[in-house]
Parts: structure tokens; C-alpha cells; sequence
């Protein structure tokens, strides 16, 4: 078991527990913490394979717990269920000591986060992430959102976890896509400020895309020290934060263009092609060698990653350019983009001229 606690001066410090079998000990683990009820959120797929064991360990602690499960899939980040997962906590009878548990991938921590920061103007929480991605990014650093058909993650609060425990084990029942998926986010850790992560996930780590345990592990580990490490030092993305949006500002413009549905573009697929055009646009500007995006491309795309647009659909420039301009980063309507001098050196670059990523797009395959 590896402890990775997150700290910083804004907020309550949590550790971060990864390990194998920590679903089947989470009572264990959360009843110091629950002086109430839980409720635990989740999502219909989750809920049919690990909810029972979760259940069965909070009740051999001693804590009581009832479920939520919401539709599958990114088109649960949205106002409907969150209204109606808050109404469920209301009927339900929650007050300010219960606590919500997320049980499920990034989704039901965006979701089931965001409802703990509303509800009574804020409950703890507990993220028990159960996909890579999850593990990895999302139950970590306490961004909570939904979705609007305006754009990702517009809607949502700030609101730390008080625990996060990622079990290696529940890896085993996802789909190979979402592996594939989640290992977007580990390859952006590499990519942001690690260079040694990166030669090892193009190397022996890359056993970890395809589902091997052991590398994994390492993965999450490595993930989750990068993240905390981040978090510690800039809570709300007052200026560090921001490099963990590298390949973002286009992944989430390409992402909200696709649709939310159950199956179309996953978060990390959108991640791993937002990954390579940043590079791309990077070199373009001379910032970082077309050797560095070669390398990016090859190891994105041997991870059965997507690298190129037209591999995600057909774009209208002006219609990501928009969506880009209503990203979070962006400042007075100029572009925030997240660059790279190199593999490891990524930078915030602010007011990113407008006129020259329209003209970038166009010539990455979107229309005029
Ligand atoms: N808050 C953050 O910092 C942050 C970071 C990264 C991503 N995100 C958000 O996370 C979301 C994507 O999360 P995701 O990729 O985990 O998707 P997800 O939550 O939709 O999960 C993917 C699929 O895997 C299934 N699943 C989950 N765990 C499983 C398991 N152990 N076995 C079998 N099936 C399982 C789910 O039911 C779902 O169908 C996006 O909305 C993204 O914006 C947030
Ligand atoms: O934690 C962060 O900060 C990140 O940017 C991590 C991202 O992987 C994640 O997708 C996050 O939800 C994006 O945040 P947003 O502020 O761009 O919505
Ligand atoms: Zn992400």
C-alpha cells in the first residue's frame, strides 16, 4: 500500500491510498471518518460489479450506506442528474456529518463531488475511483463539474476529497478502451513535467496500456505523486494548475463538438489528441523540435490512442476556435494554451493569437 498525502496551505490535507484489495477494506478506512451515514454514488455498470463488495465492507465497520446510481457515461454530467442526485440526498434525509462516497470513474466524481460541494453548502467526500483515468487524475485535486452543451466542466466548484482510495484490483473489470483512455491522462503527467516517466511509459511501462497490473500501479503512483505535488502548490489554477490542462483547450473543444453521448469520443482519447496537436502547435512555433512531436505521435498512437483530427470526426475551425475561446483559461476572450519547449517542459502561454491557431486547425484537417 502507498500513501501519497495532499497538502497545501487552502485546504484540509487527505491522503491518497494506493494498493490492492482497498475496496473490500474502505470500511475500515472511511469509518473514521463517517460519524453519520454515507451515501454512495455511483454509476448502473459500477453499481452491477463492486458496489456489493463496498457495501459488505462499510457495514462490517459499522457504517451504514445507501445507493445512487446514475446512468452511464459522460452524459451523466449534466443538470438532470444532478438535480436528481441531490434531491436523492434530501429525500434520503443527509445532514451535514453524512458523508457521499463517489464509487465509479470520472464521471461519478465530477457528479457526486459536486453534488457534496452543494448540498447543505458542503459535505465531505470520498473518492473511491474505479477507472484508470479516475485513479490516476480526476479523484485527486477536487475539480468538480458538469457539463453544458456550451462546453466541459462549465458548471462546478472546487471541493478536496477527504480520502481517495484507488484499488489497483478494480482495474481488472475495465474495458480495454477505457484502460487505453486513462492512460491519456498518465502519458500528460509524463509529458507536463517528467521526462524519466515518459522514456519508462514508452518503454517497459507501456505494458500498462494494455491492462498489466504492475505497471499500473506505477502509473497511478507516479500519476497521483505529479498531481498532488501540483495541487499542493495552486488549489484553484491560479497559474501552476494550469499545465495539467495540457492538450485540454483543444481536446475539450473536440470533445464538446462530438457530444457527451455514451461511446463517442472518450475524455482521454480527446486528451491524447489534444496531447498531439499541442505539440504540433509547439513546433510550429518553433518552441519545442518536430523530432519531440514524432516521439509524442509514436507513443500516443502505439497506446491506441488517437493522434490525428479526422480520427475524431469532422470540425469546423471557427466552431472549435469559439469553444476554445469559452474555455476556463481564457482571459478576457484571449487563448490560454498549454505549450511544450520540449518532452517534460511544458509552459502556460497566455494570450495565444487567435488568428494563428484558426489557420493550425485548418491545417490539422478542420474546415474553413
Ligand atoms: N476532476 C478532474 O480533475 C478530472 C480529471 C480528468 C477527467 N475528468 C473527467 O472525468 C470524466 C471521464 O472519466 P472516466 O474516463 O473515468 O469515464 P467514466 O466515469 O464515464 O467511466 C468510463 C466507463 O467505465 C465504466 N467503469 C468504471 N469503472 C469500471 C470498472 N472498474 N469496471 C468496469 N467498468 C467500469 C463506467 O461505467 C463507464 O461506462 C470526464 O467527464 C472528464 O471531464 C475530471
Ligand atoms: O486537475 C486539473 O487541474 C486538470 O486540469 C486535470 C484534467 O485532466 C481534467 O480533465 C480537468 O477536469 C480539466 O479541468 P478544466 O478546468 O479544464 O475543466
Ligand atoms: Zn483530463
Amino acid at each position: 500500500m502507498t500513501i501519497i498525502p495532499v497538502s497545501g496551505g487552502a485546504f484540509a490535507a487527505y491522503d491518497v491510498v494506493v494498493g490492492r484489495g482497498l475496496l473490500a477494506q474502505a470500511g475500515a478506512h472511511i469509518a473514521p471518518l463517517a460519524k453519520g451515514r454515507t451515501v454512495i454514488v455511483t454509476d448502473e455498470t459500477v453499481a452491477g460489479i463492486h458496489a456489493q463488495t463496498l457495501t459488505a465492507s462499510l457495514t462490517a465497520a459499522g457504517v451504514t450506506s445507501e445507493i445512487v446510481a446514475v446512468p452511464a457515461g459522460e452524459s451523466s454530467k449534466s443538470f438532470a442528474e444532478l438535480e436528481r442526485v441531490l434531491d436523492r440526498l434530501l429525500e434520503i434525509g443527509l445532514d451535514r456529518k453524512d458523508v457521499v462516497i463517489a464509487l465509479g470513474g470520472g464521471v461519478v466524481g465530477d457528479l457526486a463531488g459536486l453534488a457534496a460541494a452543494l448540498f447543505m453548502r458542503g459535505i465531505d467526500f470520498v473518492q473511491i475511483p474505479t477507472t484508470l483515468l479516475a485513479q490516476v487524475d480526476s479523484s485527486v485535486g477536487g475539480k468538480t463539474a458538469i457539463d453544458t452543451p456550451r462546453g466541459k466542466n462549465l458548471i462546478g466548484a472546487f471541493h478536496q476529497p477527504r480520502l481517495v482510495l484507488a484499488d489497483i484490483d478494480v482495474l481488472a473489470t475495465l474495458p480495454e478502451r477505457q484502460v487505453r483512455s486513462g492512460w491519456a491522462e498518465v502519458l500528460k503527467h509524463g509529458l507536463i513535467c517528467d521526462a524519466a516517466f515518459f522514456d519508462w511509459l514508452s518503454g517497459e511501462g507501456a505494458a500498462g496500456a494494455k491492462g498489466d497490473s504492475a505497471a499500473l500501479e506505477r502509473a497511478v503512483i507516479r500519476s497521483v505523486e505529479i498531481k498532488s505535488a501540483v495541487v499542493g502548490e495552486d488549489e484553484k489554477e491560479a497559474g501552476r494548475r494550469a499545465l495539467l490542462n495540457l492538450g485540454h483547450t483543444f481536446g475539450h473543444a473536440i470533445e464538446t463538438e462530438v457530444g457527451f453521448d455514451e461511446g463517442a469520443l472518450a475524455h482521454g482519447e480527446a486528451v491524447a489528441l489534444g496531447c498531439c496537436m499541442a505539440f504540433r502547435y509547439s513546433a510550429r512555433e518553433a518552441l519545442c523540435t518536430t523530432d519531440d512531436v514524432a516521439r509524442v505521435e509514436a507513443v500516443v498512437a502505439a497506446a491506441g490512442l488517437p493522434t490525428r483530427l479526422d480520427q475524431a470526426g469532422s470540425f469546423a475551425a471557427d466552431r472549435l476556435l469559439a469553444l476554445m475561446a469559452g474555455d476556463k483559461k481564457a482571459e478576457g476572450g484571449a487563448l490560454t494554451l498549454i505549450l511544450a519547449r520540449g518532452i517534460g517542459q511544458a509552459f502556460v502561454a497566455k494570450g495565444v493569437d487567435a488568428a494563428k491557431v484558426r489557420a493550425f486547425l485548418i491545417e490539422e484537417g478542420a474546415t474553413a
